[in-house]
């Protein structure tokens, strides 16, 4: 059975075969995106169509692009299918996340190997029992390029879930049992940093037979500052975007 997928103009991206190259970097906030292509030769706005901008140019010669999610799973997971559908079939996730594991620091980078998936979307195109992971030559050319960058940076899995703030006020809602304890398991198995979209960006990736790495700018550590540890905070993405730029053009590099 061999399934056709359209390349005309896409539903939600607004975007067709041609317009994005096969290399895309995906940041959750729209407004990431143009910080992103300025990295890019000869950037240009190839769409803006809800929580979906999308910048086309080019590194080392070769056409890459960069289109934002917005926030949560069922978002991404139609940036990525109607991304693969016109011929995308590398992606790095540039995103934001909350440390979780107490070594990790506010303005380090986290490279995601897999998710946890506490999300709903994942569970929409494969069973429980299918672990989300990335690439492994994203992930190794993700890792390079946060070598190379003299940065530091964690290699592990990181937490995904659908609620913000069941991650940062558990206490106070009615499933607060649920959360706590899972949290609470999550950290025993040093789960790095915790954000909302890799776990479903990876098994989407995996039904589309595409590549999928992540790497994250920790925003801040609530453990830290549980513990009373300092808890230094970063909101700046640069560094990451500067990781996932670098991974590309090793990437490109490999698949010539
Ligand atoms: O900064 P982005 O890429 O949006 O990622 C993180 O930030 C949002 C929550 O504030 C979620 O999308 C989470 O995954
Ligand atoms: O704490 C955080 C920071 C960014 N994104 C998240 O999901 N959680």
């Amino acid at each position: 059975m061999s399934t056709v997928y359209s390349k005309d103009v896409q539903y939600h991206i607004n975007m067709k075969e041609g317009d994005v190259g096969r290399y895309v970097i995906l940041p959750g906030d729209p407004k990431r995106c143009e910080k992103i292509a300025k990295h890019f030769d000869n950037p240009v706005l190839a769409a803006d169509h809800r929580e979906y901008v999308t910048y086309t140019g080019y590194l080392d010669g070769v056409k890459v692009s960069v289109t934002s999610t917005g926030i949560g799973g069922p978002s991404a997971a139609i940036a990525l299918e109607e991304l693969a559908n016109i011929g995308a079939d590398t992606f790095i996730r540039v995103g934001t996340s909350g440390g979780m594991d107490v070594n990790v620091m506010g303005g380090d980078l986290v490279i995601a190997s897999g998710a946890i998936r506490m999300e709903g979307t994942s569970r929409e195109y494969a069973p429980m029992e299918f672990p989300a992971v990335s690439d492994y030559k994203v992930l190794n050319a993700l890792v390079e390029a946060s070598e190379n960058l003299g940065k530091r940076y964690h290699v592990g899995v990181v937490q995904c879930k659908d609620s913000f703030y069941g991650q940062h006020s558990p206490e106070i809602k009615p499933v607060s049992y649920d959360l706590m304890n899972k949290w609470e398991a999550w950290l025993r198995l040093g789960a790095l940093a915790s954000e909302m979209e890799s776990a479903a960006l990876f098994i989407v990736g995996a039904f589309r037979k595409v590549r999928v790495g992540a790497v994250l700018n920790v925003v801040a550590n609530q453990e830290r500052r549980k513990l009373g540890l300092d808890d230094p905070q970063e909101h700046d993405t640069e560094a990451a975007i500067k990781a996932a730029i670098e991974a590309i053009r090793i990437l490109i590099k490999q698949d010539k």
